[in-house]
């Protein structure tokens, strides 16, 4: 068994109640902790001190799944070497997991972010983001992380209310900053659900159309969910949500967008570790090794769905060589007019935040989960299309 820890906040002025109400009772869990303490914290703005207490709870413990990580440990320890010895003790200790929080600038934002930085949270992106000062400025994502594994709790569905923010390996963030959307632009977020990525565009800029596809009808509702409880009814005219097979979209609609996003489904390694039981990690594996006919698939539709001059960012959660740059390798040695873009700039700017692994062959960019800035894993590679 493992403790969680609520944080709650007593003794606030007016404003920090208002946060507190934001906050849902204020309470923010750190999934460490075995004890009870309290803390004082001061109000940026007004001066006033409010007191966290703790408390502790429990929640049952996750296994991890031996079959997958004797996979894992045979397979990255030869593609990643050394780099592996440290994703591997993050992946293995869910209490040293941080979790970024990505506000919502559609809804009441009253005092939350002053109350978050108060509390240590700090932004994950400089005031000015890189890339963004050659074209029509765009807006700036906000998006708040802190240096210790404490995590928000999540906001419920309330009809007619904005949730303010949402939970996410702040590293998410990284292929919506790569794909760079500017207003007025057409937007398809080719495997989109449970929505977070769909989200965190809309925060960045208002697209002229955000096509959100997701071929899984449960995950499809889930998307749609997501979007009902973050995007205004007032903006909702701009998304477009479709059922589809991403495979079939790039024949459907050739041409049609100037950026698409294939965040892939992949063996996405946080959550596979925790696979339930030994028989499905087999079943797993099993599939893994299908994923990158499937992801090759996707990324070749997306390139046929964006216009010439457009630019598609391909992404995924694993750090599989197999997934991530052998998709890339053999989808550019098949498509012609296809030009990678580099993402330097993008990449130095998060540095301090995320750990970014030396790649063979050096094709893309992976943030691997290290001590201390647990972000990741996150591969991100990003082409235009010439012609
Ligand atoms: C990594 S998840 C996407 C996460 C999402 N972008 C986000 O940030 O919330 C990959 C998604 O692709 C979906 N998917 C799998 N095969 C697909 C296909 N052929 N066409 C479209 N989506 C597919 C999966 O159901 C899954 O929801």
């Amino acid at each position: 068994m493992f403790s969680s820890t609520l944080w709650h906040i007593e003794g606030c002025s007016r404003s920090s109640v208002l946060f507190l109400k934001s906050l849902k009772c204020a309470a923010f869990s750190l999934s460490h902790g075995h004890c009870s303490s309290s803390r004082t914290v001061t109000h940026p703005s007004s001066g006033q001190k409010s007191r966290l207490s703790v408390r502790c709870r429990s929640k049952p413990q996750r296994q991890v799944c031996k079959t997958i990580l004797q996979h894992f440990d045979a397979q990255y320890s030869e593609e990643l070497g050394e780099q592996w010895k440290s994703a591997r003790g993050v992946l293995l200790n869910p209490h040293s997991w941080q979790y970024g929080v990505l506000l919502n600038r559609f809804s009441d934002l009253t005092n939350l972010e002053q109350g978050l930085r108060a509390l240590g949270y700090t932004s994950l992106l400089p005031r000015v983001q890189p890339e963004s000062q050659s074209h029509t400025a765009h807006i700036p994502l906000q998006c708040l992380i802190h240096r210790d594994p404490v995590r928000l709790p999540n906001q419920g569905h309330q009809p007619s209310w904005l949730k303010q923010y949402f939970l996410l390996n702040a590293a998410s963030v990284l292929p919506v900053l790569a794909l760079d959307v500017r207003d007025g632009e057409n937007v398809l977020d080719l495997c989109a659900a449970p929505g977070g990525k769909s989200l965190a565009i809309l925060q960045t800029a208002t697209p002229r159309l955000l096509h959100c596809n997701e071929v899984d009808t449960h995950r499809h509702d889930w998307l749609l969910k997501t979007l009902e409880s973050y995007v205004p009814t007032t903006l909702q005219h701009l998304l477009s949500l479709t059922r589809l097979d991403g495979r079939s979209v790039g024949d459907e609609r050739p041409g049609a967008y100037d950026k698409v996003l294939v965040d892939a489904p992949c063996s996405n390694d946080r959550s596979w570790l925790y696979t339930p039981d030994t028989h499905q990690g087999d079943i797993w594996l099993k599939e893994r090794a299908q994923l990158p006919l499937l992801q090759k698939q996707l990324l070749c539709s997306a390139l046929a769905a964006v216009r010439p001059g457009g630019v598609v960012v391909y992404s995924t959660c694993t750090m599989s060589q197999a997934e991530n740059q052998s998709v890339m390798e053999a989808v550019l040695a098949s498509y012609q007019g296809m030009e990678l873009l580099d993402l330097t700039q993008l990449i130095d700017s998060l540095s301090d935040h995320f750990g970014f692994a030396h790649l063979h062959p050096p094709l893309g960019h992976l943030v691997i989960p290290k001590k201390g800035q647990t972000w990741g894993p996150m591969y991100v590679c990003r082409l235009k299309r010439v012609y």
